[in-house]
């Protein structure tokens, strides 16, 4: 697939996985790290309005330097009774977290925002995923690999957090991290992104 952006397009993140993604499906870009704070305040249960505020910061900080192109900041949350799971601080932690996912179905929700001449817009994706029951010595092996350190819920369902995963329902690219196809549906139908060849003048 090729896309020719109408200006240039910024993925406002330094996660892996979202700049694979959107060079998976061909859309040109550049990445600039937004470094923001993720300690924002939940107000309430709208876990989607909080993922979406933090996409927002996120885009919003790379505006600073990059105003005059179209900035991307994501925030994947997994939730699970009420309470959010973000990126463990610890080892102990990604095991308590995986330990109360074990058996139980959880949402990942993934905030987009999507920065262009000092307007914002956003939009979140919540996907339900089970967890089989998981024994400790799997939890433990899992642990030790260091794959869950980086991700949210501790776990990533694109590598060995694949044997924890019993049933999705909903986008596996917004578990991973960015919904794909309905941020490019977004891109195409504001005109920031047209069928054809892409920008030489970037990541991709
Ligand atoms: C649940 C799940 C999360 N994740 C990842 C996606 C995100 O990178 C991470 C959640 O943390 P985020 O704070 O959303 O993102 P980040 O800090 O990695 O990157 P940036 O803020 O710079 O964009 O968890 C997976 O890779 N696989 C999964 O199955």
């Amino acid at each position: 697939m090729k896309f020719k952006a109408a200006k240039p397009i910024i993925l406002a993140s330094t996660s892996p996985r979202r700049k694979e993604l959107l060079q998976m499906i061909g859309i040109p870009f550049q990445t600039v790290p937004s470094h923001v704070s993720e300690d924002i305040e939940m107000i309430g249960t709208d876990f989607g309005a909080y993922a979406r505020e933090l996409a927002t910061k996120k885009a919003q900080a790379v505006s600073k330097d990059y105003g005059s192109s179209l900035i991307i900041g994501a925030d994947t949350i997994v939730v699970f009774d009420e309470k959010m799971y973000t990126k463990p601080e610890s080892e102990e932690q990604a095991t308590q977290f995986l330990k109360e996912l074990s058996g139980k179905t959880h949402f990942v929700i993934t905030g987009v925002a999507m920065y262009s001449d000092d307007q914002i817009s956003s939009f979140s994706v919540e996907t339900r995923v089970t967890f089989r029951k998981l024994d400790d010595a799997l939890i433990a092996e899992y642990v030790r690999s260091g794959d869950p350190m980086d991700k949210a819920g501790a776990y990533g369902i694109q590598t060995a957090g694949a044997l924890l995963v019993e049933k999705i329902e909903g986008d596996y690219y917004s578990v991973m991290g960015l919904p794909i196809s309905k941020l490019t549906e977004h891109l195409r139908t504001q005109a920031y992104l047209s069928l054809g060849e892409g920008d030489a003048n970037s990541d991709n």
